[in-house]
């Protein structure tokens, strides 16, 4: 037969990761801004936390920029701020703000072609340098082809800044690339699906660098944020060699999206991440129990109350998660669990 195998990956050229690496903006911008001007997205909140202060450092090496305050990473949202971009001429695309802004930045430098810089205020999500963005389209999280952005300024003086719950969660976020390597691996053995040992060497390395250094994931610690911001990197260089996000999202992901569905608002990507992995690393007869200890140690919560998630939206989304990405296998199979199994899994291991 012949050779017939392609990938098409994409990497960052320049990442400025540390203590006031913000300040490297506009020189940043400089270097890849080919032809018009700039649109910023960012929140309602992180406008105040980078993006106001980004606008200005460009404003004051005179590069033209416009900010778009964006919501969540939706399909309604996306729309606005691509046309707003389009209309505003954008040549370039800077995502700052956390994991759902980066996403919306993602895709409307896709749409229109241009160069992304991707700036988080928070190191809550493994989204910050990967090629994928995940869009909530007729209420289901679609994982979709977007940029990967050129440069990436992580500025762990600015990421320090938020509540200690968005590092742990960030941690988590790749710690639970333990549970989505397992699955893939299932999915290769089950469904003959596509597995890159490298991608998923990287994604294992991110999660056991972390479990390692579990212990230095402290509230108030720049070195903290130093330390899990790598670690994302590493993760999203996965899902770049990947050109998917499969080995930094299984089942547990697919229970993360159903709570987000059944539950908004309640827990954070990380910690939905972290209560989906116990339970996908039960159903694999894995660990769950060390699982656990180390999420607890690095400040998740792994009772679903903790977050004022009822047992029974916990047990509807376990069984049903599977719905969500009917091509992505997982241990969560490909038909509902039945109530009794999915409740008696979430009472072992402590969850509900
Ligand atoms: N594409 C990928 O590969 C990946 C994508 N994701 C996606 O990322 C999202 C999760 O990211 P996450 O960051 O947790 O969620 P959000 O982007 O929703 O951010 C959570 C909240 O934190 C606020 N915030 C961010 N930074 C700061 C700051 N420095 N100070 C104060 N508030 C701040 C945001 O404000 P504001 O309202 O201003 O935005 C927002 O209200 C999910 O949609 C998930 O699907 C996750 C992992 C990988
Ligand atoms: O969150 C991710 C990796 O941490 C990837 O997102 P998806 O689950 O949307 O593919
Ligand atoms: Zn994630």
């Amino acid at each position: 037969m012949e050779f017939d195998k392609f990938k098409f990956m994409q990497f960052p050229r320049d990442i400025y990761v540390g203590h006031g690496v913000l300040q490297r903006i506009s020189e940043v911008t400089e270097k890849n801004l080919r032809n018009g001007r700039v649109c910023i997205v960012t929140g309602e909140n992180t406008i105040k936390v980078a993006g106001k202060e980004i606008s200005d450092m460009l404003s004051d090496s005179s590069i033209d920029n416009q900010i778009i305050i964006a919501g969540g990473a939706d399909e309604t949202n996306l729309t606005k701020v691509t046309e707003l971009a389009k209309d505003y001429g954008a040549g370039m695309i800077i995502g700052v703000g956390g994991g759902s802004k980066i996403d919306l930045a993602k895709k409307t430098a896709y749409y229109l072609g241009v160069p992304l810089i991707s700036v988080p205020t928070t190191p809550s999500h493994d989204g910050i340098a990967s090629p994928r963005a995940s869009i909530k389209r007729n209420g289901w999280s679609v994982s979709e082809e977007g940029v990967m952005p050129v440069s990436i300024i992580a500025d762990t003086s600015v990421m320090i800044k938020v509540p200690f719950r968005y590092l742990s969660a960030g941690a988590a976020d790749v710690i639970s690339n333990e549970t989505a390597i397992m699955d893939w691996k299932l999915a290769n053995r089950i469904k003959g699906e596509d597995y890159s040992s490298s991608a998923a060497a990287i994604a294992e390395y991110a999660a056991k660098e972390l479990i390692e250094k579990s212990h230095l994931i402290m509230p108030g610690v720049e070195e903290s944020v130093w330390l899990v911001t790598k670690q994302i990197l590493a993760s999203g260089t996965s899902m770049a060699i990947a050109a998917s996000s499969r080995p930094a999202s299984g089942g547990e992901h697919l229970i993360a999206h159903a709570l987000d569905m059944m539950a908004p608002g309640k827990a954070i990507h990380g910690e939905q991440v972290a209560l989906g992995s116990i339970i996908t690393m039960f159903l694999h007869g894995g660990d769950w129990k060390g699982l656990a200890e180390i999420y607890r140690n690095i400040g998740i919560k792994t009772r679903a109350s903790d977050y004022g998630i009822s047992d029974t939206v916990m047990v509807q989304a376990v069984r049903t998660a599977h719905r969500i990405r009917p091509e992505r296998f997982t241990i969560l199979g490909d038909m509902d669990l039945s109530y009794s199994a999915a409740e008696n899994a979430l009472k072992i291991t402590n969850i509900i």
